[in-house]
């Protein structure tokens, strides 16, 4: 059962004994988002990160979510990818794959990887197209206050640094507020080259999980949900603030143990 403390912002925290508690919350917080959305658009519009995230969501392949979730409706996209071929150990659509959807009925079609045979910045040129693609089908649903697809969930991790997706600490690409994909040649963080879903887009969709486990990003969500430092050069995930959607921040106890004075109840 989670620990759950409010926090300003509009942010919703979750925080856990465990990551395997965390993980079985996880996994219902998708399927009750998937079934809604399936209800209400007839598609479920999700984009995965890669890293620690995908163990988290592995649950999702196991009874009773295997069977129940109506995985032919779930159109799969990244929120970012590494600029390698498919099958390098550091692509992200690699991980999930080998992770998740080579294991659940998911329509090959649905599953929404980029082009590994371009450069980067060909790479999100051509994913952006995709997606406005999709966006025009209603797919991906449209927001109704700006220029940006509406994704029904958007799966964050979160970096020891803060960073998200891969928008990194100081950045420029985190002032990009037309593109809807853009691109890095400069990752801190092997690899260097990838492509990440802009700020206005994430912060356009209709649910945002940010999922953070282990002491080392402590601090790094201590800076972020304690808004300490308030003017610190941009810390990526804290700019995560959809403006109508929802933002849930999933916390194991080690990742949550720096938080200021934050009251639990069961
Ligand atoms: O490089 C990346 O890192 C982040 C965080 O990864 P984690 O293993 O520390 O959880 C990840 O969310 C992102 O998708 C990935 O490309």
């Amino acid at each position: 059962m989670a620990l759950c403390g409010a926090k300003k912002d509009g942010r919703e925290l979750k925080i856990y004994e465990n990551t395997d508690e965390l993980s079985t919350d996880l996994a219902d917080y998708i399927a009750e988002l998937s079934e809604n959305s399936v209800k209400e658009r007839g598609v479920f519009a999700i984009a995965l990160s890669g890293g620690s995230l995908i163990s988290l969501i592995c649950k999702l392949c196991e009874a009773p979510y295997n069977k129940t979730v109506d995985w032919a409706k779930w159109y799969i996209f990244w929120a970012d990818e590494r600029v390698v071929a498919k099958s390098h150990a550091d692509s992200n659509y690699k991980l999930a794959k080998d992770g998740i959807l080579s294991k659940v009925p998911v329509i090959p079609s649905h599953v929404h990887s980029i082009n590994d045979t371009v450069s980067a910045e060909k790479a999100a040129e051509d994913y952006e197209f995709v997606i406005r693609q999709l966006v025009r089908t209603r797919v991906i649903n449209v927001s109704d206050i700006c220029d940006c697809p509406k994704f029904d969930l958007i799966l964050l991790g979160m970096g020891p640094d803060g960073h998200v997706a891969s928008l990194f600490p100081g950045h420029s690409v985190l002032d990009e507020k037309e593109l809807w994909v853009t691109f890095i040649t400069d990752s801190p963080k092997p690899p260097p080259e990838r492509i990440t879903f802009t700020l206005p887009v994430i912060n356009s969709a209709s649910n945002v999980a940010v999922v953070v486990t282990g002491g080392s990003k402590a601090d790094a969500v201590h800076l972020v949900v304690d808004d300490v430092e308030p003017d610190h050069p941009s810390l990526p995930a804290k700019l995560v603030q959809p403006t109508k959607g929802n933002l849930v921040w999933f916390l194991d106890k080690a990742a949550a143990s720096k938080l200021d004075g934050t009251k639990f109840s069961e």
